[in-house]
């Protein structure tokens, strides 16, 4: 079998004893990578002042890392530009917030060429290519360009938008059609893929077909949801894999961390009362500012809950050097201090603000304490900080999570979470006092629900089925 190829704009690294980060993506593509050999290609997150040098290679046992710094100006266009200023605004729901500028279009562009130069040199015949995410979507057809023939698949991590939505974007079809040049394109959710066929529906150029051989792609996921499709004159593979985690890993550090350190400070220092969890990246598309609205509107509705709950926002800066994130840093701690300065206590604080990253064991136990998770995006393409949550829960005595309809993950755990929608401030603050007051026996069955299908289908589960749906090509040929 081939080796596999791996490209993503953030790499992860392994540390010095070549263990990589501890995130479930991590271990498990490091693990597909390590068993065939491979190569995992990104941005080493390093900028130059001047033009980049060549990029630098570490290998780890038969991986070979391959990282490229970049210029500020192409970081600017490419990462903080178009990537974070257009299509992650878009691909939202978020037109009012989309920046679109021709300088840093080409940025992108150019940045995925300096990508497919890169890339060229190293494919041998039989390699497999996986790229992920929306930072490198023309990637494909650059490769192409170059004479690559190889099987290449795409990962999109975040949600893909309806057509009227996708269309108000200047250059949509030149995005659209680009990703006719993959084998295999993956989404988190089933919607993503229709929203995706709709596209090239409305815009004439592709539409499902049959099979070869009338056959199916391998999905293992349980969806149901996969599709070929021809495009733009290639034919393609499209399915919904649905991201995971680490499951069982992730339960038994939680199991662990709880009795421990600043997990069991942050106990004492309840005093008892009911502790309400968010922990996002500061992303306007997380919902934290609506959320803490619907938090509000649940102290003022239940006075009786007053000075018994106490909510933890952990919230670490992200993208900071995009206008629109900045702007929400100022305004959610602002948003924090004022609601802690109408309800608050000399006794008792109802939010506590954090507003850096927190290890993940820290986190897996801060989960563990907590009697309610409120995930509460208003648009997430899975939102890995669900399914964590879920995972940690202890199995006696679970917690219970509220979770935005617009969270890819509500597509897997409906039946066993709280559902919200964060535009509606009442129905969130009322979907909180349903969670708080819920008998253990309902808790329980929830939990196992949504438990049983993250042990099924977790990252190692997720890693496989896009792997297999892909090389399936390369078995037929
Ligand atoms: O790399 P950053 O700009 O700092 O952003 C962090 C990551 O954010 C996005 O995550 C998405 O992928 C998750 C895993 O599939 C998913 O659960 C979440 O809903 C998405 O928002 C982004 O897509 C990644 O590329 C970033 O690395
Ligand atoms: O202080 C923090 C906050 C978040 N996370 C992790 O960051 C990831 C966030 O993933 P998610 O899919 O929820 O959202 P994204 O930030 O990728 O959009 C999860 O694994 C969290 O455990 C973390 O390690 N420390």
């Amino acid at each position: 079998m081939g080796r596999l190829i791996v490209v993503s704009n953030r790499v992860p690294v392994p540390d010095r004893n070549g263990n990589p980060p501890a995130g479930g993506l991590a271990v498990a593509v490091h693990a597909a990578l390590q068993s065939d050999g491979g190569i995992w290609m990104g941005w080493s997150g390093e900028t130059t002042e001047g033009e980049p040098g060549p990029p630098t290679v570490r290998q780890e046992g038969n991986i070979s890392y391959v990282l490229s710094d970049l210029s500020q100006t192409d970081v600017d266009e490419y990462y903080n530009g178009f990537a974070n200023r257009v299509l992650w605004p878009i691909f939202h729901l978020r037109l009012d917030l989309a920046e679109y500028a021709r300088r840093e279009m080409a940025g992108y562009f150019r940045v995925n060429r300096l990508f497919a130069e890169r890339l060229v040199p190293m494919i041998q015949p039989d390699d497999v290519i996986w790229v992920h995410d929306y930072h490198l979507i023309p990637l494909a057809d650059e490769l192409r360009k170059r004479g690559v023939t190889n099987r290449i698949g795409f990962f999109l991590h975040i949600p893909w938008p309806p057509a009227d939505i996708m269309f108000a974007m200047p250059i949509y079809d030149t995005i659209l059609r680009s990703l006719a040049s993959y084998d295999l394109i993956g989404f988190q959710t089933d919607y993503d893929l229709e929203n995706f066929i709709g596209c090239l529906r409305r815009e004439g150029c592709g539409d499902q077909i049959r099979g070869p051989d009338g056959g199916d792609i391998a999905v293992g996921n349980n969806t149901g949801a996969g599709s070929w499709i021809r495009a733009c004159g290639r034919d393609f593979a499209a399915a919904a894999f649905p991201i995971g985690i680490d499951t069982a890993r992730f339960a038994s550090l939680a199991a662990r961390v709880t009795a421990r350190g600043q997990v069991r400070d942050m106990r004492r220092s309840l005093e008892g009362r009911a502790l309400i969890i968010g922990v996002d990246r500061l992303d306007y598309s997380k919902g934290i500012a609506q959320r803490i609205d619907a938090y509000e509107r649940f102290l003022q509705n239940n006075p009786d809950d007053r000075e018994r709950v106490t909510m933890l926002q952990v919230a670490p800066k992200s993208r900071s050097d995009v206008p629109e994130y900045r702007a929400m840093q100022d305004a959610i701690a602002t948003q924090c201090g004022q609601v802690n300065g109408r309800h608050g206590t000399i006794n008792w604080v109802p939010i506590r603000y954090v507003n850096r990253s927190l290890s993940r064991a820290i986190l897996a136990g801060l989960y563990r304490e907590a009697r309610v998770g409120l995930v509460t995006p208003l648009r997430d393409g899975m939102n890995l900080v669900a399914k964590e949550f879920v995972a940690a829960q202890d199995p006696e005595d679970p917690g219970v999570l509220v979770l935005s309809r617009f969270a890819g993950a509500a597509r897997e755990l409906a039946g066993g979470a709280v559902f919200c929608n964060p535009y509606d401030t009442d129905q969130t603050a009322s979907a909180i006092a349903q969670a708080l007051s819920m008998p253990l026996a309902e808790r329980q069955e929830r939990w196992q629900r949504m438990m049983g299908r993250l042990l099924d289908y977790d990252i190692t589960h997720w890693c496989r089925d896009f792997m297999t749906a892909l090389r399936q090509g390369t078995d037929r040929a």
